[in-house]
């Protein structure tokens, strides 16, 4: 990247996105002062990718409150409470959503006895951490995945779990970014990720930009990679964990993960805790978003179907646990069994 590209700023109170559906075409940056667009932001995916979700919807809950009566608390709390029963309407499958809104809500009732005036700065305090910690989490999963992967391995990704989908680094492609400033030659392939490509448009725009070794190859030729050995390592992102640690990911994934079986390749998943739910317990509780038929029938502009026609559209999938080498965070490596191990994380 020639200049860097913030996927979220906080400037002059303003939250700052990059409309990531412009990608790789243009790059715009649209400023946010209503969680109301921030709701929409998340929801046409101008900024999407868990911890990217995770951190606007922080912005977003302050948005929401910044302008709330400030006679009493229990003012102030319905109008924070309203917002963020919306906000939670956005998109239903990445639980970083969920676990931002949370914090921000425990945030405030924590300091319910402050001047709400107080109060209001203390909540763009902890948005603001939450951005911060992001990087260096992400810093942290890529630390920890070089550790299992090597100089020269070719390394498979699915949707992106980028730079794009965090605040800096990505989750999946951060040991990619280490690789590269360590001088390490790691071969990607990104699957270009049907219906909404953001394997082209984002995971090869960001790595090509950053001059890392990406090739793009469409969804159907995953399979060929693997068998004629060009793949050492698949890594990829995750919308949540459940705590028996199946994983809730961009569609396609779960095929991957049945190939990565296939080909006795590793199957890592790049998350941040924040991203595991242990109060889902397992991938069949998880919300998967279905998205509109669009998508699919007219992603490139012109109908590549009959318009009336039947469409099956969710934006995510199901890996299970047993198909998944290892489940990286940036507070260690874990592996099966995984609900006691995912458990131990958090202990
Ligand atoms: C680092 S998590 C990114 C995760 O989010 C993506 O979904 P979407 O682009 O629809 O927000 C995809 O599942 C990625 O793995």
């Amino acid at each position: 990247m020639t200049e860097q590209l913030l996927t979220i700023q906080w400037k002059n109170d303003k939250l700052v996105l990059l409309d990531q559906t412009l990608l790789p075409n243009e790059i715009v940056y649209n400023e946010y002062e209503s969680l109301e667009s921030v709701w929409e932001a998340i929801r046409v995916m101008q900024v999407r990718g868990a911890p990217a979700i995770g951190v606007a919807a922080a912005y977003g809950v302050y948005l929401g409150i910044k302008d709330a009566p400030e006679t009493s608390f229990d003012a102030f709390w319905e109008v924070m409470q309203k917002g963020t029963d919306y906000l939670a309407t956005s998109r239903p499958t990445a639980v970083n959503l969920f676990w931002a809104i949370d914090r921000m809500k425990s945030v405030a009732i924590d300091h319910k006895t402050l001047p709400i005036s107080h109060l209001k700065e203390r909540l763009i305090e902890e948005a603001i951490e939450i951005h911060h910690e992001d990087e260096e989490i992400n810093k942290q999963i890529g630390e920890n995945l070089l550790g299992l992967l090597k100089d020269g391995m070719g390394v498979l990704t699915h949707c992106n779990a980028g730079a794009l989908a965090t605040t800096k680094y990505g989750t999946a492609t951060s040991p990619m970014y280490l690789a590269k400033e360590r001088g390490w030659n790691l071969k990607v392939y990104a699957d270009e990720t049907r219906p909404r490509l953001q394997g082209s448009t984002l995971t090869a725009f960001e790595l090509y930009q950053a001059g890392i070794d990406v090739t793009v190859i469409t969804d159907s030729m995953a399979a060929v990679v693997m068998s004629q050995g060009k793949i050492d390592a698949i890594i990829v992102g995750a919308d949540r964990v459940a705590a028996n640690g199946d994983v809730a990911n961009k569609i396609g994934t779960l095929g991957v993960s049945i190939l990565a079986k296939n080909y006795n390749i590793p199957f890592y998943v790049a998350v941040p805790t924040p991203t595991i739910d242990l109060e889902t317990k397992t991938g069949k509780d998880i919300p998967i978003e279905e998205r509109e038929k669009e998508e699919v029938i007219k992603g490139f502009g012109a109908y590549t179907a009959p318009a009336d026609v039947a469409v099956y559209n969710p934006a995510f999938d199901v890996t299970p646990a047993e198909n998944v080498t290892a489940i990286v965070t940036e507070k260690g490596i874990v592996r099966a069994p995984f609900a006691e191990n995912l458990r131990a994380l958090f202990a």
